[in-house]
């Protein structure tokens, strides 16, 4: 999408064949485009959240395999990016995807063919999201122009967690598809940005595309959420998602599931802008069954931002000593979910529907 009028992708090869990420770490407060030369820097880059979200992570895992195919496309090295890879972050379903859509295509082949193959795949499965993204907005540009005629034209206020924009993904993002689709549209939509509190995607990610993009937004602290629903502010809530289950199960960050209690609570409709590569058909029960990441305390005792100075700094917030628990997802069970907006349409959150429209995935 744009930044200062330019386009980007969020993850890109260029002409000269680098593999170029914009390292999310820095944002809002500075843009810095980095290049992924091996497949220790793709490790480390979706470890350490200088891309990050289910989509953006699975086709930097792609092109990791591509470049270390160029280095080496033994099968060995071949099986060991594989699980260097897929060791990095376990909740998004759509690196283990990715993953195994790369073993599938280069398996065949002869190692001196691999590397070609790879960047082709990784290229496609990059094109591939921002297809399906851009479907998931025209899907769910429906459900915000229902809205909007209810109210008379009125304005259409969304709640957003975490970050499911365009820098979650390739482009478009997920979540904020069908709202960049309406706004684009005319349709006078104002979103509440949940800050997404440990590392604050929300402020730091949402707030700073959606201020691209000149979309109407507010930034909220998470506890919020539920305030403004009680009060008749919030329209619907869209989410993005990091692995959905067979039955309609969705994980996403820590605290989607509060958000879900209270629109249920205050019959706010919950939507789930749903990607087909982030369905994990081999799960039904995502309480159960989804492995939530915990990531390490000093997300959540300390904070970073920009200082007075400009200096993008860290900061404890609480006492020396006092320790911290950081799951880093939760699970919204199915029951909760109004509809999952997908590529193909808006699906109920259940099994059968979910069968009914991707049957050609369901029974692989
Ligand atoms: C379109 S998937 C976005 C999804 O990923 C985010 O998690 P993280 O920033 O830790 O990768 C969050 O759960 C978003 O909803």
């Amino acid at each position: 999408m744009k930044i200062n009028g330019k386009h980007y992708r969020a993850i890109w090869r260029e002409p000269s064949g680098e593999v170029k990420v914009i390292d999310q770490r820095w944002l809002p407060h500075e843009l810095r485009i980095v290049t992924l030369a091996n497949r220790k820097d793709f490790a480390d880059a979706i470890y350490e959240m200088w891309v990050r979200g289910a989509p953006l992570i699975g086709a930097t895992a792609a092109y990791g395999v591509a470049v270390q195919m160029a280095e080496d496309p033994s099968d060995a090295s071949l099986d060991e990016t594989y699980e260097v890879l897929h060791a990095t972050r376990p909740t998004a379903i759509n690196l283990k995807w990715a993953l195994d859509e790369m073993n599938r295509v280069l398996r065949p082949l002869a190692p001196e063919a691999r590397a070609e193959a790879a960047y082709k795949r990784a290229a496609e499965i990059c094109d591939e999201d921002v297809e399906i993204n851009r479907r998931i907005g025209l899907n769910g540009l429906e459900i915000i122009r229902e809205i909007a005629a209810k109210k008379g034209g009125g304005r259409v206020n969304v709640l957003t967690h975490c970050n499911a924009g365009w820098p979650a993904t390739v482009d478009w993002g997920t979540a904020t598809s069908p709202i960049y689709h309406a706004v684009e549209e005319g349709i006078d939509v104002h979103v509440f940005v949940d800050e997404t509190r440990p590392r604050n995607q929300g402020a730091q990610l949402t707030a700073w595309e959606l201020n691209s993009h000149g979309v109407s937004h507010d930034l909220i602290v998470d506890n919020a959420g539920g305030h403004l629903m009680q009060h008749g502010e919030i329209d619907l809530v869209i989410v993005g998602t990091d692995r959905t289950t067979a039955r309609g199960d969705v994980c996403n960050k820590i605290g989607t599931y509060l958000k879900a209690l209270a629109a249920k609570a205050n019959g706010v409709p919950f939507y789930v802008a749903l990607p087909s590569p982030t369905i994990d058909w081999t799960v039904q029960d995502g309480v159960k069954e989804i492995p939530i990441e915990e990531r390490g305390p000093e997300e959540v005792t300390h904070v970073q931002g920009k200082a007075a100075d400009g200096a993008i700094i860290s900061v404890q917030i609480s006492p020396d000593g006092t320790g911290a628990r950081n799951p880093a997802f939760d699970v919204t069970p199915a029951e909760l979910v109004t509809g999952l907006i997908t590529e193909r349409g808006v699906v109920a959150a259940d099994a059968e529907a979910l069968a009914a429209a991707f049957p050609d995935l369901a029974s692989r």
